[in-house]
């Protein structure tokens, strides 16, 4: 392994395989058995130390892009970035749970200088869990934000329907204007909006042949995001391979930030299912 290689932990049962790595507790890598990859990761260009992924499922914390002022740095906060402490595993028949660690004492900063606790706990089988909790152990209320930033492999972006958001209001970064989503979304260019809604979404890729299905609890938005190609360029890990990713995140961010009492508790679950066509 590279010194720049953060480290990683294989899952390897019946129904499912991946890759988890403690920096950032970041779900690099997962597929049922017989399906092509679920995530996207870079085929060539590897995930690098203390380098914000674009890939696999990173975790975005305690704001999401450059927070409520929009001058917060790093871009989407830094658990992403950070390495989490790995707590311990269970492997069953079915299903391999991982369970990793951040705290206050491990990374900070001036911005949000709030005492904390995060939990992460990835089930990877048959299906792909994503739990996230975060704990205030201040003695203050804390305000943040949050998202399970998925990257979801597709054959190709511009073949894709996602249906489930029919009615939705959003916000669209990329104009910054507010609307409402008629019928099911097929993207034409760069899309970077966040849908206040808690439905379940499907993505059908007609490429893959294959329908990956989001669900979500204690998330009150989902965000669709995808660079296109001007923007990709910029991005060196995700660059020509544009097509072939579109995040559904699951997430809290803007108006629906959480707010938790000291000594209370959060949890933004994130689901993936992926059915045949
Ligand atoms: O390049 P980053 O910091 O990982 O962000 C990627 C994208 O993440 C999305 O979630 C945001 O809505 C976009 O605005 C942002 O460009």
């Amino acid at each position: 392994m590279s010194p720049d290689a953060p480290s990683t932990r294989a899952v390897d049962v019946p129904d499912g395989a991946g890759e988890v790595l403690d920096q950032g507790a970041l779900v690099l890598r997962w597929a049922p058995t017989g399906q092509a990859p679920v995530l996207f990761a870079h085929p060539t260009v590897p995930v690098r130390a203390g380098r914000p992924p674009h890939a696999g499922v990173p975790v975005c914390w305690p704001w999401f892009g450059g927070g409520p002022s929009g001058d917060a740095t790093p871009s989407h906060g830094w658990a992403r970035s950070a390495t989490w402490a790995f707590v311990g595993e269970d492997v069953d028949s079915r299903e391999t749970t991982l369970r990793y660690r951040l705290t206050s004492q491990d990374a900070s900063g001036p911005r949000w200088p709030h005492p904390y606790r995060l939990d992460l706990v990835a089930r990877l089988g048959a299906h792909l869990e994503v739990a996230l909790t975060t704990t205030n152990t201040g003695p203050e209320p804390v305000t943040f934000e949050e998202a399970l930033h998925a990257y979801l492999a597709v054959g190709d972006v511009r073949e894709a329907t996602l249906t489930g958001l029919d009615g939705a209001p959003f916000h669209d970064k990329v104009t910054g204007e507010d609307a409402v989503q008629a019928g099911d979304l097929v993207l034409t260019g760069e899309t970077d909006r966040v849908y206040r809604s808690e439905a379940p979404v499907v993505l059908t890729d007609p490429v893959l042949g294959r329908r990956l299905r989001v669900e979500t609890t204690g998330a009150a938005d989902r965000v669709v995001w995808n660079p296109w190609s001007d923007a990709a360029a910029g991005l060196d890990d995700v660059g020509d391979q544009w097509p072939h990713l579109l995040c559904v995140e699951g997430a809290n961010v803007l108006g629906d930030a959480v707010t938790l009492p000291p000594g209370d508790a959060h949890t933004l679950t994130y689901r993936l299912f992926v059915e045949d066509l």
